[in-house]
C-alpha cells in the first residue's frame, strides 16, 4: 500500500453559511474545491435550514467561534486562497475582515451575499456598509449579482452599459482591486453574461444562456471555483474564466430536485454521457 500523502496539494478556505439542503453555501463550496481537485476547509458563520423552495430559519454562529475556525485551519494546514459568502451579521463581517487582514490572505475572493436572486435583502443596512468598506478593499475580487451592485452603487442597473459603470464604481469608490458584476439577475437577454473589470481591463464575459429554473448556488459557485482556481496558482483573470466555464457546465448539469429551484450540478466528469 503507498502511505504517500499527497505534497503541494492546494488548499482552499470557505467562510460561509450552511445550506441544509445541500445547494448552496458551504455545501456548494467544498463540492466546487473538491471537483478541482483543491482540498476544502471551512468556517461556518451560519446554519440555514433551507431548502429549493426557501430559507426556513437561520441561526448565526458566534463570531469568536468562526474565527477559532479560520485560525485552526490558517495555523496548521494553511491557506492558498480563501472565499467569502454569507456572512449575516456586522458582527461576523467585521471580525473575518480583521483575520483576514492579521493572516495576510491576499486571495480572498468576496462574495457579497447581501441581496437574493428575486431583490429581497437578506443582511441589515449595517452590515452592508461594513461588507463595503471593512471587507471588499481586502479582496483581490467581489462578485455581486445585480442587486448587490446596485446597493454598493446606488445605481439603477438595467443594461450592459449599466454593469460597465457599476463595476467601474465598485472599483473606483469601495477600492475593490477587481469587480465581477454577474449577470444573472438581469431580462432574459442578458442572463449569463457577467462584467469584469480590473482597473484596466474591462470584459464582457458571456457564454450559452441555459434555460433551467434549477440555478441554486450559482453565486457560491462560481466564486467558490475562482477561489478553487486562485488556489492552484493561476492569475485572476484566468481564475474567472475557467470558473465561468466551470459554472456554466454545471448549470447545464443542474440537479431537478425539489419543489422550487434545484441546484446546479456537479457530477459532470463523472458522468458518462
Ligand atoms: N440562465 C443562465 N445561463 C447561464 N449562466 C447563468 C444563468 N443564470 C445565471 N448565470 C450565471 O451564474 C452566475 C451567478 O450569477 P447570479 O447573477 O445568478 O448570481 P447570484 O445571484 O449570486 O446567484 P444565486 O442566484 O445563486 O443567488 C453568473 O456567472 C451568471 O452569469
Ligand atoms: C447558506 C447560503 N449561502 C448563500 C446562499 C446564496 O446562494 P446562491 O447565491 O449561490 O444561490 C444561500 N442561499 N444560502
Amino acid at each position: 500500500m503507498n502511505t504517500q500523502t499527497t505534497s503541494k496539494t492546494p488548499v482552499a478556505l470557505t467562510i460561509a453559511g450552511s445550506d441544509s439542503g445541500g445547494g448552496a453555501g458551504i455545501q456548494a463550496d467544498l463540492r466546487t474545491f473538491a471537483f478541482h481537485c483543491v482540498h476544502g476547509t471551512c468556517a461556518i458563520t451560519c446554519v440555514t435550514a433551507q431548502n429549493t423552495v426557501g430559507v426556513v430559519r437561520v441561526d448565526a454562529m458566534p463570531k469568536e467561534a468562526v474565527i477559532a475556525q479560520i485560525h485552526a485551519v490558517a495555523e496548521d494546514i494553511g491557506v492558498q486562497a480563501a472565499k467569502t459568502g454569507m456572512l449575516l451579521n456586522q458582527e461576523i463581517i467585521a471580525a473575518v475582515a480583521e483575520e483576514v487582514e492579521a493572516l495576510q490572505i491576499d486571495n480572498l475572493v468576496v462574495d457579497p451575499v447581501m441581496v437574493s436572486r428575486t431583490g429581497a435583502q437578506l443582511i441589515s443596512d449595517d452590515a452592508v456598509q461594513t461588507i463595503s468598506h471593512l471587507l471588499i478593499p481586502k479582496a483581490i475580487i467581489v462578485t455581486p449579482n445585480r442587486y448587490e451592485a446596485q446597493i454598493l452603487t446606488n445605481l439603477e442597473i438595467n443594461s450592459l452599459d449599466d454593469m460597465k459603470a457599476a463595476a467601474q464604481m465598485i472599483h473606483r469608490s469601495l477600492r475593490a482591486k477587481a469587480v465581477l458584476v454577474k449577470g444573472g439577475g438581469m431580462q432574459e437577454s442578458l442572463r449569463g453574461i457577467d462584467i469584469y473589470f480590473d482597473g484596466q481591463n474591462l470584459e464582457t464575459l458571456s457564454t450559452l444562456q441555459i434555460d433551467t429554473k434549477n440555478t441554486h448556488g450559482t453565486g457560491c459557485t462560481l466564486s467558490a471555483a475562482i477561489a478553487a482556481n486562485l488556489a492552484m496558482g493561476k492569475d485572476l483573470f484566468t481564475a474567472v474564466q475557467q470558473a465561468k466555464d466551470y459554472l456554466t457546465t454545471a448549470l447545464s448539469h443542474a440537479l431537478d430536485i425539489g419543489k422550487g429551484h434545484g441546484p446546479v450540478g456537479h457530477f459532470f466528469p463523472l458522468l458518462k454521457n
